[in-house]
């Protein structure tokens, strides 16, 4: 995978077409070629993209992608939770091979443990919204989980994700609403999807008193952009139609308010309901926001393939359990029955590296991307990745772990700092 942040400054001044061979040329690259020529227009350092995108953000933006539900108290355990445990690194172990962040999820091989979050209404924070961060992840050859509230449609995501591997996160509408479900479902299935991530935690929003503040819904938006995936959606036009006798174009207002309840109907399907899921979905399923044994457990009777250990970046329970605290006893009870994944407050290579040896199979990265997108579309994207997967490899290489390979990872290379 020689070497994201190099290849990023190879690209754009052409001047060094090879990346480099192997770890040892990291510091070349990185350190020499990446000060002596142009630089990225982005930082390295993972707190200025935040400081910085937020900077250009208009009030409402800014509330929404930083905001979180209640106190913040969630989002602030979410970040504490990683101070808690450390890297221990070993010396003196010789790399036989060349780097190889791989992992297996969902029955295949990935490059790496990592993949783009899913996230709505992209196109507030740049025009070009899922179409760029969709090419972006395809072009590094990491996952694009695409939302059901994007703003842009299933179609077309699927044609700037070209060949990557894309997966589709579903909003779930209410029972009445399955033939909806079943289009969203087909449409996934024929653009490319080939997995299937039921978003489990947010069947309303959360009390989010910033976007309450500016008075904002990222659906009801003078521009309806959140409500893309609605508006293209054959069987919800018709069924507008038939109900109004009038086209979604004639009256986008009620339109929209209609798709926000039809996916997100206030109230929850229960683990019953899986099934429908599972009959009218050919390919794996994986549920996104557990957080407890319990609940992964049920998951694992249910046989869904994998789930993703998440609370939604601390943007729905205010007053919850930090994901990365519940991740060891959740891997511990169900880790060897399905694929875990896990995200909420992954902000650098190290976070990555501590819930890998906590058992994740791989982490969802959601707000640093939208951070890059907001800073620089497409390559913004790619940089946020590079730099997060480069500083990945570098802290696995440094820490001892053999060719930085995630399956080398496990408990004993942490220690609890309070134990210390
Ligand atoms: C602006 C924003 C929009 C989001 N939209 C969705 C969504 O449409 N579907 C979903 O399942 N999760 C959504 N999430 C949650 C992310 O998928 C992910 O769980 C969370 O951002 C991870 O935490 P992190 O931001 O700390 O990385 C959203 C998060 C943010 C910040
Ligand atoms: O904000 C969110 O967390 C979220 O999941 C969402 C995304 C788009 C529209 C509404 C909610």
């Amino acid at each position: 995978m020689t070497f994201h942040v190099s290849n990023n400054v190879a690209h754009r001044v052409n001047k060094h077409p090879k990346p480099p061979a192997n770890p040892v040329d990291y510091e070349n690259s990185v350190y020499q070629r990446g000060l002596q020529f142009e630089r990225p227009t982005l930082s390295f350092q993972t707190a200025k993209w935040e400081a910085d995108a937020l900077d250009r953000m208009s009030a409402e933006s800014k509330g929404y992608v930083f905001g979180n539900a209640g106190t913040g108290e969630t989002a602030r355990k979410n970040r504490d939770a990683f101070a808690r445990w450390s890297i221990v690194p070993s010396r003196l172990v010789k790399t036989s091979a060349l780097p190889d962040l791989s992992t297996e999820v969902l029955g295949e091989k990935h490059a790496f443990p990592v993949a783009v979050a899913p996230v709505g209404v992209q196109r507030i924070f740049n025009p070009e919204g899922e179409v760029a961060s969709a090419a972006a992840a395809g072009r590094e050859s990491v996952p694009y989980i695409m939302s059901t509230a994007s703003s842009t449609s299933i179609e077309d995501v699927a044609e700037a994700n070209g060949d990557g591997v894309r997966w589709y996160q579903l909003y779930w509408p209410a029972n009445e609403h399955n033939d909806i479900t079943i289009s969203l479902l087909s449409r996934a299935k024929k653009a490319g999807f080939s997995a299937l991530f039921v978003t489990l935690d947010t069947y309303i929003l959360g009390w989010r008193p910033s976007d309450m503040d500016n008075g904002y819904n990222p659906f009801l938006r003078s521009d309806k952009i959140g409500v893309a995936i609605g508006f293209s959606d054959p069987v919800f036009r018709s069924q507008f139609k038939e109900k109004h006798g009038i086209e979604i174009e004639e009256d986008m207002h009620t339109a929209a308010a209609e798709w926000t309840r039809t996916i997100f109907p206030g109230f929850s399907h229960g683990w019953e309901d899986i099934a429908f899921l599972q009959k009218h979905w050919d390919g794996p399923i994986v549920l996104k926001g557990i957080q407890s044994v319990t609940d992964a457990q049920k998951a694992v009777e249910l046989g869904v393939q994998g789930i993703v250990v998440s609370n939604h970046g601390g943007r729905q329970v205010d007053g919850g359990v930090s994901s990365l605290g519940v991740l060891p006893r959740i891997v511990d009870a169900v880790g060897d029955k399905l694929d875990v994944f896990f995200d909420s407050g992954i902000r650098a290579g190290a976070d990555i590296a501590k819930a890998m040896a906590l058992g994740a199979r791989m982490c969802l990265v959601g707000r640093p991307f939208v951070y890059g997108l907001a800073l620089g579309g497409e390559e913004g994207v790619s940089h946020v990745l590079k730099t997060l997967l480069g500083d990945l490899e570098l802290t696995l290489h440094l820490a001892g772990i053999e060719s930085a390979n995630p399956k080398h990872l496990n408990r004993a290379i942490l220690e609890r700092e309070d134990h210390l």
